[in-house]
């Protein structure tokens, strides 16, 4: 994981200074290591932290096997995984107080060292860890991963004690070199993140949002459920029903409602379900229509879709480049009683008749690979991993899957474009070029008003009724971008 903050410039104003802890410290230390206990959920959280820092781990795949592997009891997995991916989500803001704090660029800090400060700082200005735990424990931690830098972590911890969070973000703010880079750094996102979000949002006239968006991006989203329609009985009386998705629920246990239901209860955003029931839903299912789901893997909306082909009459065949994620596909589909086809390819090169539909396909969903800046608040390490140039490569792809998908479209049929980044350049640049290049032949249908008729509740969207943008703070989905197209 590369760089958190942006400038350099975090150590102009140093809050005090602690001695030690630099890169190339020696993390022998002078004499024996002191047997000193650290809560297993502490240990936990720093080997995730470090694996995601060293070798590009991901949180939500190591973590899980990290807490079984320790033998955690259920509260301190609880503690692992609020100090993993809280840690995780707010580096960038945590970097810029320790910075302060050590009166040094993070970048200065032995990587396993600042590991150790960004999950004390988490600890002392995000949760009600009392100050001496925090601190005592991340001194006894640091011993064992870097063990002449304990004098500096205390220093660095005990400064960042004694002021109150907001005081923190204030100096934050007071220490970074523009507005963006301040909004940046209190609110943990990566600058260029930050102004992708805020254009997406100026598109819609609602710029005024930008906070809130930046504060839910950093909320543990619920787990949401989806019962796949016509295939469980009484799915309303099963947990709460979801504001807006016909077919989504919150429950108590939900893990326990899944393990029950054998697949045809499945853990999935609200957002992802309103997309895939735009397409299935965006006119009455004619039976005998062909569906094609383009990039499938690891299979949720191709899942409800199946079920919803199921009800109508309809077949649906899936597609997915990459061998294992097409895997997974097959099991998401396996309790749906369709026959699913779920071929491995590219999908530019999908060939409709090769899988039986000579004239096309009547529904195609093309749930675009994107930055996934939309799921951000899922996904703790994500928005570091990302990079202005991944938006460059993705519309390019995203452009050709579009044409695939539209030229494998039957007359008539309808195309659902979808990302879960709200990235202008990966929504209305690649739809609005994609469009240009359709001419006469496509026409941009009303999906506003198609997700309005399908919604439990009316929902709040903003800018044109060609496409809809659904928001993490304004509706509690990850930020789904959807837009229907005809082929005439
Ligand atoms: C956003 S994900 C789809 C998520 C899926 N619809 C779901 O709800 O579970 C995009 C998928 O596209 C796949 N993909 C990327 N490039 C592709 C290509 N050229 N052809 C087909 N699939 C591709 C990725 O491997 C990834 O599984």
């Amino acid at each position: 994981m590369s760089g958190t903050t942006s400038g350099s410039g975090r150590s102009g104003r140093s809050e005090r200074a602690g001695r030690g802890g630099g890169r190339g410290s020696d993390r022998r230390g002078g004499g024996r290591p002191r047997p000193e206990r650290v809560s297993p959920a502490r240990l936990v959280a720093y080997d995730v932290v470090a694996a995601v820092r060293d070798s590009d781990a991901y949180a939500n795949l190591l973590l899980p096997t990290r807490i079984e592997r320790a033998r955690l009891s259920a509260a301190d997995a609880a503690l692992a995984t609020e100090l993993t991916y809280g840690t995780l989500r707010l580096l960038g803001r945590y970097d810029a107080v320790i910075a302060l704090a050590a009166g040094r660029d993070v970048a200065a800090i032995d990587p396993p060292v600042l590991d150790v400060l960004r999950l004390g700082a988490h600890q002392l200005l995000a949760t009600r860890v009392p100050t001496h735990a925090a601190v005592n424990e991340s001194v006894a931690l640091v011993r064992r991963v870097a063990p002449s830098a304990a004098g500096f972590v205390n220093a660095v911890l005990r400064t960042v004690s004694r002021r109150e969070p907001a005081e923190w973000l204030d100096l934050v703010a007071d220490e970074a070199g523009s507005r963006d880079e301040a909004l940046a750094a209190m609110h943990s996102h990566p600058v260029w993140i930050v102004r992708a979000l805020r254009a997406a949002l100026e598109r819609e006239g609602r710029g005024d949002e930008l906070l809130e968006l930046l504060e839910a991006d950093n909320a543990s989203p619920r787990v949401n459920l989806v019962a796949l329609p016509g295939l469980v009985d009484d799915a309303a009386s099963l947990g709460e029903r979801d504001r807006y998705s016909p077919v989504g629920l919150t429950a108590d246990a939900p893990f326990a409602l899944v393990a029950a239901h054998e697949g045809r209860v499945r853990v999935q955003d609200e957002g992802s379900q309103i997309a895939a029931l735009a397409l299935s839903r965006v006119d009455p299912v004619r039976p005998g229509e062909r569906w094609l789901d383009l990039c499938s893997g690891p299979g949720g909306k191709t899942a409800l879709l199946a079920a919803e082909a199921l009800a109508g009459g309809a077949s649906l065949v899936a597609n997915e480049v990459v061998p294992a994620r097409a895997e997974l596909v097959r099991r998401a589909v396996a309790p749906v009683p369709l026959e699913v086809p779920v071929v491995v390819g590219d999908g530019r090169e999908i060939d409709p008749p090769a899988s039986g539909a000579d004239r096309g396909y009547d529904r195609i969903l093309l749930d675009a690979p994107c930055t996934g800046l939309g799921a951000l608040r899922r996904r703790p390490e994500a928005r570091w991993r990302k990079s202005p140039t991944d938006v460059a490569e993705l519309t390019r792809l995203q452009g050709e899957l579009a044409d695939a998908a539209f030229a494998a479209l039957a007359p008539g049929g309808v195309l659902a474009y979808v990302t879960c980044s709200p990235h202008t350049a990966e929504t209305h640049g690649t739809l609005g070029r994609a469009l240009d290049r359709w001419g006469d032949a496509a026409e941009a249908l009303d999906t506003a008003a198609v997700v309005q008729g399908l919604a439990r509740h009316p929902l709040d969207l903003a800018g044109d009724d060609r496409a809809v943008q659904l928001w993490p703070h304004r509706h509690g989905t990850d930020a789904m971008f959807i837009a229907l197209v005809r082929k005439r």
